[in-house]
């Protein structure tokens, strides 16, 4: 059975249903953590830390820069040189502490998009993800500008910023992604990903996704994440 990409509405709505103390139990910390473990694997697995050891980690305003945070400390962890460009950091307690736990492993925060990607290997592209919608409004609509015109290899959270999360990059204003990380499940917008499709966030309990026919695929041993294209 192949494996089910989901609309934004079905994605935004097993995310609330995981975190609803009365059916998942789950807290956005626990989620995000994994999710963003997820995605630090996949890169392990994709891209040798001695090739791509300096990773431009771009983060956005939601859970998906969250997911990116999350994702360049368990880096650091793995022997990459994570730098992250966060140009609108939000004031809630769980990204405060991501940025002080950063901030404690000694990683650079830098405003200069430009200058750091002149010293950068990778690009992990932590800007939107399923909540994206409309066109892209500043200042994230630059940064994306200055992401496409670079040659350096981007690998995208959930879904590359900039592509309608069910229409997929119509407009061609997204990123062009090399490597796609999907989370949960893949989502409709990425159904012409042609790059490295990776799947992780393995929290789904197995009656949620039977509930839903995701048709999830095993995941192999104890790694959060599975290659499924
Ligand atoms: N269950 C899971 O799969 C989990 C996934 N996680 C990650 O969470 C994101 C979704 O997070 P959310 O906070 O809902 O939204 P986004 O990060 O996609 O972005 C919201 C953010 O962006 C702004 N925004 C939306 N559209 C635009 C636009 N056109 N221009 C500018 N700004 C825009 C909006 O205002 C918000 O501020 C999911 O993709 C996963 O990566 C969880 O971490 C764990 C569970
Ligand atoms: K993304």
């Amino acid at each position: 059975m192949a494996l089910k990409f989901i609309g934004q509405a079905l994605a935004q709505q097993i995310d609330a249903e995981l975190m609803n103390p009365a059916v998942g139990g789950f807290s956005i910390d626990q989620l995000m953590e994994l999710a963003g473990l997820s995605v630090a694997q996949a890169i392990y697995k994709q891209y040798d830390r001695k090739t791509f050891p300096r990773v431009l980690v771009v983060a956005g305003p939601g859970n998906n820069g969250g997911d990116g945070l999350v994702a360049a400390r368990h880096l650091v962890h793995f022997g990459y040189r994570p730098t992250i460009h966060y140009p609108k950091p939000t004031n809630k307690d769980l990204y405060k502490n991501l940025q002080t736990q950063l901030h404690n492993l000694k990683v650079p925060f830098t405003d200069n998009l430009p200058d750091a990607l002149a010293k950068t290997d990778l690009i992990l592209d932590a800007i939107f993800g399923f909540s994206f919608s409309g066109e892209i409004r500043p200042p994230f609509d630059s940064v994306i500008k200055t992401l496409k015109q670079s040659k350096i290899p981007i690998a995208s959270i959930d879904i590359p910023s900039g592509w309608d999360v069910e229409k997929g990059n119509a407009s061609d204003l997204g990123l062009n992604a090399e490597t796609l990380i999907s989370l949960t499940a893949p989502k409709e917008g990425a159904k012409n990903f042609k790059g490295h499709h990776w799947l992780g966030g393995r929290f789904v309990p197995p009656e949620t996704a039977e509930k839903l026919g995701l048709n999830l695929p095993e995941f192999p041993d104890t790694d959060q994440c599975v290659k499924i294209a």
